[in-house]
């Protein structure tokens, strides 16, 4: 179990930069996710820190010891790829022992660590196979596997469970929490899953264009996102945002719904600014067309059983979705009426940016 620090650490290729002054520290035990949408920069970031890439600027400090010129090899850390990255002539047995046979590990040892492994992820049975005759979850079994007999101080996983069918994983994830907590160990992930985020993590690091936008538990993004792309990323279905310009109301400021004002206690702006309301689907309600709320012209239907996902535009053209509790009779075309409580509404200024709520 390690500790680590980065500090100010770039990475460029050519005249790209694709990670901008990043500074995070992950703590002994923690699982730390990293997510954002494709190319932001994630598997660079990991890779960096594994070794596999050389930052350009910065430094990274594994349990305070400056490694930016230490060999992957040497760092003491293990990777997991989505790819599983298993050597199709080995046997699962032989997989698992490889690395610890190229570091000249006594054999009675090698055999108690692959076997200890192979019982935590219960793949006892199969460590006479080859990866060929292994279904994607074994597999990604065995990857972990390989991960787990080199006793690192950090694991890094890059997208491993992203193979394998939206069953299994849950499977995998439960399984992988249940690892984590076992071993104690540090675990740092990637993902562009935001529910595998939100379900893993003690810390959520997101990314966008290479730079950090927000590190947090996964409450504290959801509950208070410090900017427009962190509230649309993190939460599904994502949160809604509608334009609107502030009043004066008295003692403060608000905005006109619909034809009624909505006070925004807290807010400390001038009336006649430009801001944007987030709104999550599960804290809109609907309910009838009326002063104060929002018309919405359902374009989509989705019944899931406990709830019913309706999505929508308003007369306005933006595009807005809202869950219903339950299984509601609502078809396309219809108009029904959105109201905002306005205790779980966001706002962010102009440029994104969330400002202080009450
Ligand atoms: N070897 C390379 N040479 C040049 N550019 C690269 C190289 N590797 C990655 N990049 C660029 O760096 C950026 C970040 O890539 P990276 O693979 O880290 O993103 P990611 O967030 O992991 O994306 P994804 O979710 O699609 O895997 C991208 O714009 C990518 O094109």
């Amino acid at each position: 179990m390690s500790h680590l620090v980065l500090r100010q650490v770039t990475k460029e290729y050519g005249a790209v930069r694709v990670l901008h002054c990043i500074d995070l520290e992950v703590g002994n035990g923690e699982f730390v996710v990293f997510v954002g949408p494709s190319g932001c920069g994630k598997s660079t970031l990991l890779r960096t820190i594994a070794g596999l890439e050389r930052a350009s600027s910065g430094e990274i400090r594994l349990d305070d010891r400056l490694v930016n010129d230490v060999s992957a090899a040497d760092r003491g850390l293990a990777m997991v790829f989505q790819s599983y990255a298993l050597y199709p002539h080995m046997s699962v047995r032989q997989n698992l022992a490889f690395g610890l046979e190229n570091s000249r590990m006594p054999r009675d040892e090698i055999d108690r660590r692959v076997t200890e492994a192979a019982k935590m992820l219960l793949i006892e049975p199969l460590l006479n196979r080859k990866p060929r005759q292994l279904s994607g979850g074994q597999r990604q079994r065995v990857a972990i596997g390989r991960a787990i007999v080199r006793r690192p101080g950090i694991f890094l996983l890059d997208e491993p469970l992203s193979n394998l069918d939206a069953e299994l994983r849950v499977v995998m994830r439960a399984e992988l929490a249940a690892l984590h907590k076992r071993l104690s160990a540090t675990m740092i992930y990637v993902t562009h899953d935001q529910t595998e985020a939100m379900t893993l993590a003690d810390r959520i690091v997101v990314l966008r264009d290479g730079r950090i936008e927000q590190v947090g538990t996964p409450l504290d993004l959801y509950n208070n996102p410090a900017n427009r792309f962190v509230a649309g990323f993190i939460g599904s279905p994502r949160m809604n945002f509608i334009e609107a310009e502030t009043i004066p109301i008295a003692g403060g400021v608000g905005v006109q719904v619909n034809g009624k004002q909505q006070r925004l206690p807290h807010l400390d702006l001038a009336p006649g600014s430009k801001i944007v309301l987030g709104i999550r689907p599960h804290s809109a309600t609907v309910t009838e067309i009326d002063q104060g709320t929002i018309p919405l012209e359902l374009t989509l239907v989705e019944q899931l059983g406990a709830e019913t996902i309706l999505h929508g535009k308003t007369d306005r053209g933006e595009i807005f979705t809202v869950s219903a509790p339950g299984q509601g009779r609502f078809s396309m075309g219809e108009r029904i009426g959105i109201a905002l409580p306005p205790e779980d509404l966001h706002v962010f200024n102009a440029e994104g940016q969330a400002l202080p709520r009450g």
